[in-house]
């Protein structure tokens, strides 16, 4: 086990209120101990970035917040909100299917693999969602769906199926899709590392156009270091499970405390 006071000073909440709180959670597979006791929190607005070697358990916090997985330890809070508990009658018990659909309406995730609705044209992918989970107007869906294109420089491919576009192209749906929801936070899962080389660029800007110029907070685990470092607030370094350090990128890439980061960030800039 990690020392109680391991990640005090991991916490990227210094203004901003808190928007996810993760609280002594502890996540196995097995007798792998792959999240142990981990404290983090992130706060409204801020772009936080996950850094860390293979297998540090960055991918399993974001399929946590997904409700993809469940802690074995511990709380997970977004908003206020208990992720993986509920009050009932003044106690808290593990939540039930509609409590976590609610929460999860404040979160957005892209994954590394686009996973668009294969027999829906661009803009049904994007407009799917809002309809049927959160009752909007077929037209109204369909103006965000719009603007969202145009932020994803992808107006003229509306009308495209996913297997008639790029990679690239097929990530920036992927995010509009994200977006269209209005998530209060967008969790980002390697998103370029499923792309040939020369499509990443485009799907990185974008992602820094949307950093720069929307107040959505960011969660994000990628192995593009430059990327990390122009759009972050905080980065935080994993590894076993832990935050080993965190900090504004100008300290974790320029003077990182631990060897382990230096090693890490030797072996991947
Ligand atoms: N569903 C699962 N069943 C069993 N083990 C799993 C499962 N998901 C993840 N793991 C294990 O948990 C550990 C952490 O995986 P995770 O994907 O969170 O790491 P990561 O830091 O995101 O790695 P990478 O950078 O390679 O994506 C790994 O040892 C992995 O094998």
């Amino acid at each position: 086990m990690k020392e109680p006071d391991a990640n005090s000073d991991a916490n990227p909440a210094t203004d901003g209120s808190e928007l996810i709180r993760f609280d002594k959670v502890t996540k196995r597979f097995g007798d792998n101990v792959v999240l142990d006791g981990l404290d983090f929190s992130v706060a409204s607005g801020k772009h936080v970035t996950l850094i860390g070697p293979s297998g540090s358990g960055k991918t399993t916090i974001l399929r946590l917040l997904m409700t993809l997985a469940k802690p074995d330890e511990g709380t997970i809070k977004v908003n206020g909100d208990y992720l993986t508990h509920e009050e009932r009658n003044g106690k808290l018990v593990p939540a039930g299917e509609k409590h976590i659909r609610e929460v999860r309406k404040n979160i957005g995730m892209v994954f590394q693999q686009f996973n668009l609705f294969p027999n829906m044209k661009v803009l049904r992918n994007i407009t799917e969602a809002p309809v049927t989970v959160l009752g909007m107007s077929k037209d109204a869906a369909e103006e965000r769906a719009r603007e969202l294109l145009e932020l994803v420089g992808l107006t003229e491919h509306v009308d495209k199926y996913p297997s008639q576009l790029s990679g690239g192209q097929q990530q920036r749906v992927a995010i509009a899709r994200a977006l269209a929801m209005r998530p209060q936070v967008l969790l980002l899962d390697e998103v370029t590392s499923a792309l040939d080389p020369e499509l990443v660029a485009g799907v990185l800007d974008v992602l820094r156009d949307i950093a720069r110029t929307t107040d959505i907070t960011m969660l994000c685990v990628t192995h593009e270091m430059n990327f990390a470092r122009d759009i972050s607030d905080q980065v935080l370094m994993f590894d076993s499970g832990r935050v080993l350090e965190s900090g504004p990128p100008e300290k974790i890439f320029g003077d990182p405390e631990h060897e382990r980061t230096r090693e890490f960030l030797g072996a991947v800039l």
